[in-house]
């Protein structure tokens, strides 16, 4: 069983995959909770579904990349079954699984696997456990590091762990800027990267991106 926010279809929104069409699946619970999480009506969703409804439902919708978000979905017990049923599907090419990278788990089916690790930043969560979104990131051929930033003192936090995550890391690392209520997501945008761009050495370093969500900039869920 899977514990189950709600299922959509969209395009990718976030990181290096952005603008792929996706089925996505939000799992329902999140023990981090993080300040300015964009998604805590999925922290203690009562809702539980069977993983034969799912695949059913992916069946259907015939979308070749389904992204698994949350919540945090490593903590759904069952998440590793969902994946390997997913596999088993023929009109699936892709599955990409959203994780903050707390929770450590080395029994995720690699095969159409791609995970995407998103760490915390300070301006979300104080002490963040980096090492577990470190071993992911090692353990998984085909994963992606994204880092939320919001302020200067994330920036530096992102930058010691993309420093940290460089030797094993096979695709660019990403800078996202955080949404926040204060101000416009485009004007928080600009300040990111101009932060960002004031760091020639990282950049020199790093093959950084900053990617924005667009989903968010076109106002789409
Ligand atoms: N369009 C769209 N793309 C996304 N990529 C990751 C998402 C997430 O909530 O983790 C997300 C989301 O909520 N919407
Ligand atoms: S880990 Fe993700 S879902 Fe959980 S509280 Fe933080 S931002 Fe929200
Ligand atoms: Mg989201």
């Amino acid at each position: 069983m899977i514990s189950l926010t709600e299922t959509f279809v969209s395009i990718q929104g976030e990181g290096l995959s952005v603008g792929k069409p996706a089925f996505f699946i939000r799992t329902g619970t999140c023990s981090i909770q993080c300040k300015l999480c964009d998604t805590s009506y999925s922290w203690n969703s009562a809702k539980k579904v069977s993983i034969s409804h799912l695949t059913q439902i992916v069946k259907e919708q015939n979308i070749p990349t389904i992204i698994i978000t949350g919540g945090e979905p490593l903590e759904e017990k069952d998440i590793n079954i969902l994946i390997e049923e997913l596999s088993k599907l023929k009109n699936v090419k892709e599955i990409i699984v959203e994780t903050c990278g707390a929770i450590f788990r080395n029994d995720l089916l690699q095969q159409k696997l791609k995970l995407v690790v998103s760490p915390k930043p300070p301006s979300m969560k104080e002490n963040f456990p980096v090492e577990n979104a470190l071993k992911l990131l090692k353990f998984y051929e085909n994963s992606e590091l994204k880092i939320g930033v919001l302020t200067g003192e994330d920036f530096y936090f992102a930058k010691n762990l993309i420093l940290k995550a460089k030797p094993f890391l096979s695709l660019p690392p990403v800078i996202q800027p955080i949404e926040t209520p204060e101000e416009s997501y485009s004007e928080t945008v600009k300040k990111v990267i101009q932060i960002v761009l004031s760091d020639k050495e990282f950049i020199n370093e790093t093959n950084v991106r900053i990617i924005p969500q667009i989903h968010k900039l076109i106002g789409i869920k």
